[in-house]
């Protein structure tokens, strides 16, 4: 796996005592259409990536960042960054096949006596706060890791194999964001099992590790995932109200 270290200097790239964002953006977006994955689309004039990576950086502007790319799109990635005068520093990872195996190409990194905390973070939600941030961050004291999740508001109903289906309690349950924030050396030893296709967050990947002291602080309903079309038009306006 090659590592890029762009705008800044390998040999201080990272240190044990540092606190990481892990941004996964090696995905092909293939909910979202189009050639280009939605990642590098244009969200209020340049690459969406760009605006979450400076919303990360500018609420925790002493965490390194980490962003994980395709191995096809890195160069494309580092001409738009160019184009843009992006200088914000990053470290580019290879992505791997599922979001999970992106997560732990980026951990393979870290010292592996890190005392840091790690944030993993959807490249696809630019619309992160520093309030929100800093609840997630406050939330890992004592635990195991923290996750902003929200309460549904749609009515749930679970569907059998037979097609029928029948109505769930949703008061029990919580549509989960990102950022989700960890000790190192505890997210480290949960990516050291092997992933599985259940494994859709990194707090799952935590649980099945035996991790499972892990708080829920209160989500942002702005802090939406850009998946389908039309999800960045509501992204940008939510930009434009923050
Ligand atoms: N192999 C993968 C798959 C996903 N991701 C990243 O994980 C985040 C959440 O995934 P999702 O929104 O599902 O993105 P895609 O996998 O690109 O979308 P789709 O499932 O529609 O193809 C995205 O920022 C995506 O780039 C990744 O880094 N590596
Ligand atoms: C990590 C995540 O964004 C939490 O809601 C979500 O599980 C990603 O799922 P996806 O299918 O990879 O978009």
């Amino acid at each position: 796996m090659s590592t890029h270290y762009y705008n800044n200097n390998p040999t201080s790239a990272l240190n044990k005592t540092d606190n990481v964002h892990i941004v996964v953006a090696a995905g092909s977006g293939s909910r979202y259409g189009g050639n280009l994955p939605k990642q590098f689309c244009d969200l209020a004039g340049r690459p969406l990536l760009m605006t979450t990576l400076e919303r990360l950086h500018s609420c925790t502007p002493e965490w390194k960042l980490i962003v994980v790319l395709s191995t096809d799109m890195t160069d494309e990635w580092l001409g738009m960054c160019k184009d843009n005068s992006f200088t914000l520093p990053h470290i580019i990872v290879n992505g791997g096949a599922t979001r999970a195996h992106s997560v732990k190409n980026a951990l393979s990194i870290i010292p592996q006596d890190s005392s840091g905390l790690i944030s993993i973070h959807d490249a696809a939600r630019p619309v992160i706060t520093p309030s929100l941030i800093s609840a997630i961050i406050d939330g890992v004291e004592g635990c195991d890791g923290a996750l902003p999740a929200c309460a549904v508001t749609d009515s749930i109903r679970l569907v059998g194999t037979d097609g029928n289906s029948s109505a769930v309690d949703r008061s029990k349950l919580r549509a989960v964001q990102t950022p989700q924030i960890f000790p190192a050396d505890k997210l480290l030893k949960a990516y050291g099992q092997e992933l599985l296709p259940v494994f859709t967050d990194d707090a799952s990947v935590m649980e099945a590790a035996g991790y499972t002291n892990l708080r829920l602080v209160d989500g942002d309903p702005h802090n939406i995932k850009v998946t389908n079309p039309g999800d960045m038009a509501i992204a940008e306006l939510y930009l434009s109200l923050i």
